[in-house]
């Protein structure tokens, strides 16, 4: 795969969206997205409601494809390949891109199961026991469960439930996590965890989160990309990027006056 890299910072860029423009039907829900993401950074995305950070989010791991109303223009290039060739499972980008959503969804199985689900179905033949247990140190999770490791996964709180879901996500040596709205069911002592296992997780991951929380996108982001909507003729309303820096800059040196505006409250 072609190395992409931002030649001022020397970073590499993971994934680089090029003129991206989304539709659900007749609606062009995206317009004109240029963002890179670099390697071992968080990167938020904030902007107030359906200005599309899910749905570019879901563009990163080809999760819209199951939306039968969804269609892309545009590239999104994963190292330089593009993740919408015709040759591209959608299957091994999941894999390598994953996913953790707003409310924790384990599956009604044990903790032990639910970490193994993943590398089963992928026919993984390392030792299982193992897996387990470096996964849920990862999440820092294992001293938790460690004693009751097939007991059902619904019996631990949200914020277990959630650090689990991550756990799960990274089984299948994912290079990049999502994450959408990751800690918006927590509550503060269960989010002030998940987002200092996201700051540990950048060392190995590249992280991409949408967070309506403001302070939680100081907290833990490097780069940050607001987005906002505008009506059309119609009055539909379109989504689009109106900046993307790193997130000092975001916080307090904003370039638009939109991002100033949203950034202090005062809209969204
Ligand atoms: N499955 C879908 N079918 C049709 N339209 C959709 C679908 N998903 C999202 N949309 C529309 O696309 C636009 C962007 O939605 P999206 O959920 O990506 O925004 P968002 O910024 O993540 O919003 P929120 O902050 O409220 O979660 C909205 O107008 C929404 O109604």
């Amino acid at each position: 795969m072609a190395a992409n890299v931002d030649v001022a910072s020397q970073t590499q860029i993971v994934l680089r969206t090029e003129g991206l423009r989304v539709y659900y039907g007749n609606l062009l829900a995206l317009s004109n997205i240029w963002l890179d993401i670099p390697k071992n950074q968080v990167t938020a995305f904030i902007g107030p409601s359906g200005c599309g950070k899910s749905t570019l989010l879901r563009c990163y791991n080809r999760l819209n494809d199951l939306i039968e109303s969804f269609r892309a223009e545009g590239n999104i290039f994963y190292y330089g390949e593009n993740l919408y060739s015709k040759h591209i499972d959608p299957v091994e980008v999941r894999r390598r891109i994953g996913i953790v959503f707003q409310k924790p969804n384990p599956f009604p199985k044990s903790i032990y199961d639910n970490i193994i689900f993943g590398p089963k179905i992928h026919g993984y033949k390392g030792n299982m026991d193992e897996l387990v247990e470096h996964s849920l140190k990862q999440v820092a999770l294992w001293d938790e469960v460690k004693d009751k490791l097939r007991k059902s996964s619904l019996s631990l709180s949200g914020g277990q439930q959630q650090r689990l879901c991550i756990a799960r996500a990274i089984t299948t040596k994912p290079d990049v996590i999502l994450m959408d709205e990751p800690c918006s069911a927590l509550d503060p002592i269960s989010t002030l965890r998940v987002e200092e296992l996201i700051r540990e997780l950048k060392k190995t991951y590249t992280i991409v989160m949408v967070t309506h929380n403001m302070q939680q996108a100081s907290r833990v982001s490097d780069r940050t990309a607001f987005f906002n909507v505008k009506s059309s003729e119609k009055g539909e309303r379109i989504g689009y990027l109106v900046e993307h820096e790193r997130t000092e800059v975001i916080f307090q040196d904003p370039q638009q006056e939109s991002t100033k505006e949203y950034i202090s409250g005062r809209f969204g």
